[in-house]
């Protein structure tokens, strides 16, 4: 393998970065304001990209600078960002094409050098969508720097407007972890929700719908603004089967993976059906066995395949949707999995596939427009981007967007933090189980926090 490029390495990280490497916002954020026709500025040149191997930096978090940091991590492997060479807002149920058409034409006139040549290298955003139509808050963002490891190799890419200089990777000082975390019920208390559970099964009693998943959320304070790469990379530790991820504020270590492209094989991690771990591990694994028997469990996996397979169906050739769900063991809970498989046979980006798949019916329900509407009629959640996609695309199209699970967002103040958990509620439905379910989910980052 070629050596690493160390003539042009310069002792900074990536703050400094922004000395050498111009910063083309691809289009200007107005305070919160939504930008839904947006273009790269036309009087900035294109995007100049160079990916080139490194030496092993170590842990891809530990890069990370206290500000404008992205991340995507699974098991030590991923990509990890810094600084904003462009960057998209939009909003509105045209946010996904919105996104998909800003970056085929950004990828399109950029100047791309990659001497790495794998998903993740050369040209890359990382985003975060809403899970509903009507929310601010959809994001795509190129860093100025990204780091990326996949199968023992790792490599750089930095992007600006001009030949960048490449940085030394060095692992900064540790972040200040938080402390003084306390938690508070959001608008609807643990009482009111397990009203608008059982709500719900009436609903579904009356057969209106099979599956509507129910959210709540709880609001942590803490003492001094988050320092988001601690919670990043103790989520990272605690949950190395996960997908650890930030953008803009909102993170988490979801378990799901709503669809990943690579090369033309599509793959997507289906999850319903969950059951609470109790530390006992004998235990645990009868309890494994009597979720993957537990009809209603099923069933509500049933339905989350379906929707998958479904919205795939169109995109892909060779599909392979397994009878049988496995149980995926996490520290806190256990799931129903099923791993759906395809091979792409029109071209379709992996956001277009994330945009073809959003709502599954793991966040949504079944049917999804009468769960939607159900959701925005009960729920009484602004959810903003949990349990919408998260994750990257490459200039190929190739990315992984998994459902934003386990997460929380910050607030403006960076000193409050809004956690959320849902449930998929089906006929056989236990408001207190289903509360007790919600609060097994919402374990991963409120440790994280505390
Ligand atoms: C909606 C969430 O989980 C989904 C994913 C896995 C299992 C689920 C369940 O068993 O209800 C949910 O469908 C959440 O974690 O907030």
């Amino acid at each position: 393998m070629r050596p690493p490029p160390q003539a042009e390495s310069i002792a900074c990280r990536g703050g400094c970065l922004s000395r050498h490497i111009l910063s083309v916002r691809g289009t200007p954020r107005v305070g919160s304001s939504v930008v839904s026709h947006p273009a790269v500025d036309p009087r900035s040149g294109p995007l100049v990209v160079r990916s080139a191997p490194v030496a092993d930096p170590g842990a891809l978090l530990s890069l990370l600078p206290p500000d404008d940091a992205y991340a995507w991590v699974h098991g030590g492997d991923g990509l990890v960002g810094w600084g904003r060479a462009a960057e998209l807002h939009t909003a509105g149920a045209s946010r996904f094409a919105d996104a998909a058409a800003w970056w085929r034409d950004l990828s399109a006139r950029a100047v791309v050098r990659d001497e790495v040549g794998t998903p993740g290298s050369g040209l890359v955003a990382f985003g975060s969508f809403t899970f509903a139509d009507d929310a601010e808050g959809s994001v795509l963002v190129v860093p100025e720097v990204v780091v990326g490891r996949r199968d023992g190799v790792t490599w750089i890419t930095v992007i600006g407007t001009g030949i960048g200089a490449v940085p030394a990777l060095v692992a900064g000082a540790p972040p200040r972890q938080p402390s003084g975390a306390t938690f508070a019920d959001g608008p609807v208390d643990s009482q009111a929700w397990q009203q608008l559970v059982a709500e719900a099964v009436t609903r579904i009693e009356a057969d209106a719908l099979d599956k509507v998943v129910l959210a709540r959320d709880l609001v942590a304070t803490l003492d001094e603004p988050l320092d988001v790469r601690a919670p990043l990379a103790r989520l990272a530790a605690d949950y190395p089967s996960c997908w650890t991820f930030h953008v803009d504020g909102f993170f988490g270590s979801t378990p799901e993976m709503l669809v990943r492209l690579e090369r033309g094989l599509v793959t997507s991690r289906v999850l319903a059906g969950t059951i609470r771990r109790t530390g006992d591990d004998t235990h645990d694994l009868a309890l494994a066995g009597s979720l993957a028997r537990s009809s209603k469990d099923l069933e509500e996996h049933e339905y989350a395949v379906r929707s998958v397979a479904d919205a795939l169906a169109p995109h892909c050739t060779n599909m392979f949707v397994p009878e049988t769900p496995f149980v995926l063991h996490l520290p806190n809970v256990m799931h129903l999995a099923t791993d759906v498989t395809g091979v792409m046979k029109d071209g379709a980006s992996a956001l277009t596939l994330a945009a073809s798949l959003h709502p599954s019916a793991a966040v949504g329900g079944t049917p999804t427009a009468e769960a939607v509407r159900l959701i925005a009629e009960l729920e009484q959640l602004d959810r903003g981007r949990y349990a919408g996609p998260v994750g990257w695309i490459d200039a190929r199209g190739d990315g992984e967007w998994g459902i934003g699970l386990r997460s929380a967002q910050v607030g403006d103040d960076g000193r409050t933090v809004r956690l959320f958990a849902g449930c998929g509620i089906v006929a056989d439905s236990v408001p207190a189980d289903e509360l007790a379910e919600s609060d097994a989910k919402l374990v991963p980052v409120r440790e994280a926090l505390s």
